[in-house]
């Protein structure tokens, strides 16, 4: 394809175009940048280096590979990088004002607000109140040849989230309806069609966004007066040591983004998790085994750090699929990404999934390998894992995430082994958030059996 270049850079500046092979207009490299993420960026990094645009998606997109240009996009140290512009074009109808569409004194004021709902204490809280649900779903679990990890996990995190996110009690009906709801409002944000018609993507979100309003604001009175250990409670009573609150509308919007970025990221954490344990039983075995040496039937907040291998494990799996595939920003002014003049109102996409695999930075990049994180090849560079971001956006919910990750791998394991056939490898569908087409099905077998 014949290489083109994005702008010209002004007169005098020495800074060099970004080039690239766009492709046709607005649908450029969508198709292969989603069918097949990892071969399109190879190919790209080889012919373009670590900066270089194509349409996706229906805009003129620079992406930018490699840890050195991630770092300056995400701590942004001259403001230039916008979060809300970008990502709104994707998500924006269905989550809007949620923390991560917010930029700059704004986002910084929400976010110092909403810091209050994770600090260590309200932390603890949230684990202590997770483990009985935890205990519950993975007892429901039936085994047997076709257990199908992703469906079954996804139905877990999302019983959780209505446990200590939301604090109300809902019946299977309601509970499916609003998993529902969160579900269309995702897959919604990389629709091909961004134009609402009946019983497409698009169409859906919007109608998943109202039902997903509606269900908090109901909520939201007895929240409010009420209280409670529960996120949604800490979010109506977060309050910053000047005394800055959230409105009601804050606190509904706020909610729906953060379920939305809690329940399916650690879905496809521990589907990730559980795929590579079952293709490498022999992690499997050590996990289980440092376990059952802790000797408890629930893990505690004190216990997060005894269980060596679960961290290595849960950091390789979030190397090898990042839950969150790509970051995009606006360009609010000309600004420049290591010498690559980039114009005003240009979309930056930083692609975690894809960067996490380049060999330049990780040795073996395709090779399962949860001591590589022993032998901290991560030091390589600070960007070089980063499955949380970083810079003012980073994940507020990333210990959040660790904790429930381990809390439920921890249970899981004391409870089944699982396998897959010697020569199954799982068809991974990038094209929304990644997540295994045929929902991963395992052998499920009960401990005491097998
Ligand atoms: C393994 C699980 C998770 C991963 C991989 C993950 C990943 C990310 C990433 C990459 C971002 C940055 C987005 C950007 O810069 O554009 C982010 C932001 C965010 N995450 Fe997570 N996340 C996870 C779990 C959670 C959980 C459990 C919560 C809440 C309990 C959460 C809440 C948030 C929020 C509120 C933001 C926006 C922060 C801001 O804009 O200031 N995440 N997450």
């Amino acid at each position: 394809m014949a290489a083109r270049i994005l702008a010209a850079p002004p007169d005098g500046s020495r800074l060099k175009p970004v080039t690239g092979a766009p492709g046709l207009p607005y649908i450029g490299q969508t198709l292969q940048v989603m069918r097949n993420p990892f071969g399109t960026a190879t190919k790209r990094y080889e012919q373009f280096g670590p900066v270089s645009w194509s349409w996706l998606l229906g805009r003129r997109t620079v992406t930018v590979q490699g840890p050195e240009a991630a770092e300056i996009v995400l701590v942004n140290r001259d403001k230039v990088f916008a979060s809300g512009p970008a990502w709104s074009y994707y998500i924006g109808p269905f989550f809007r004002r949620g923390i991560m569409l917010l930029d700059f004194e704004e986002h910084l004021h929400h976010r110092r607000i909403m810091q209050q709902a994770f600090t260590r204490d309200r932390l603890a809280a949230y684990m202590a109140a997770m483990a009985p649900g935890i205990g519950r779903g993975l007892d429901a679990w039936t085994p047997g040849d076709r257990f199908t990890v992703h469906d079954h996990v996804k139905q877990l995190t999302l019983d959780l989230a209505v446990d200590v996110f939301m604090g109300v009690d809902l019946d299977r009906a309601e509970a499916d309806r609003i998993n529902g709801a969160f579900v269309d409002a995702v897959r919604a944000g990389t629709a091909y069609v961004r134009f609402p018609v009946p019983g497409l993507r698009w169409q859906r979100g919007l109608r998943a966004r109202r039902v997903l309003e509606d269900f908090f604001r109901a909520h939201l009175p007895a929240k409010r007066r009420d209280g409670g250990d529960d996120l949604f409670a800490a979010l109506c009573q977060a309050e910053t040591d000047d005394g800055h609150r959230f409105t009601d509308d804050d606190v509904v919007n706020h909610m729906i983004f953060v379920l939305m970025a809690a329940h399916d990221t650690t879905t496809i954490t521990l589907t990730t998790m559980a795929y590579y344990l079952a293709k490498h039983p022999e992690w499997q075995e050590r996990l289980r085994d440092e376990s059952l040496a802790l000797g408890k039937p629930v893990l505690a907040f004190e216990d997060l750090d005894a269980l060596t291998g679960v961290d290595l494990v849960m950091k390789e799996a979030l190397r090898l699929v990042a839950p969150v595939p790509a970051l995009p920003r606006r360009a609010v002014r000309d600004t420049e990404i290591l010498g690559h003049h980039i114009p005003a109102g240009t979309t930056v996409v930083v692609p975690l999934l894809t960067n996490h695999r380049m060999p330049e930075w990780w040795p073996d990049p395709e090779r399962f390998d949860p001591e590589r994180f022993a032998r901290r090849e991560d030091k390589v560079h600070r960007y070089a894992w980063e499955p949380f971001g970083g810079g003012a956006h980073k994940c507020i919910g990333l210990h959040f995430a660790g904790m429930q990750v381990k809390s439920i791998m921890h249970q899981w394991l004391l409870r089944y082994r699982w396998s897959v056939p010697g020569r199954y490898t799982w068809p991974l569908d990038t094209t929304s958030l990644p997540s295994p087409k045929d929902g991963l099905p395992v052998r499920l077998d009960p401990l005491e059996a097998s």
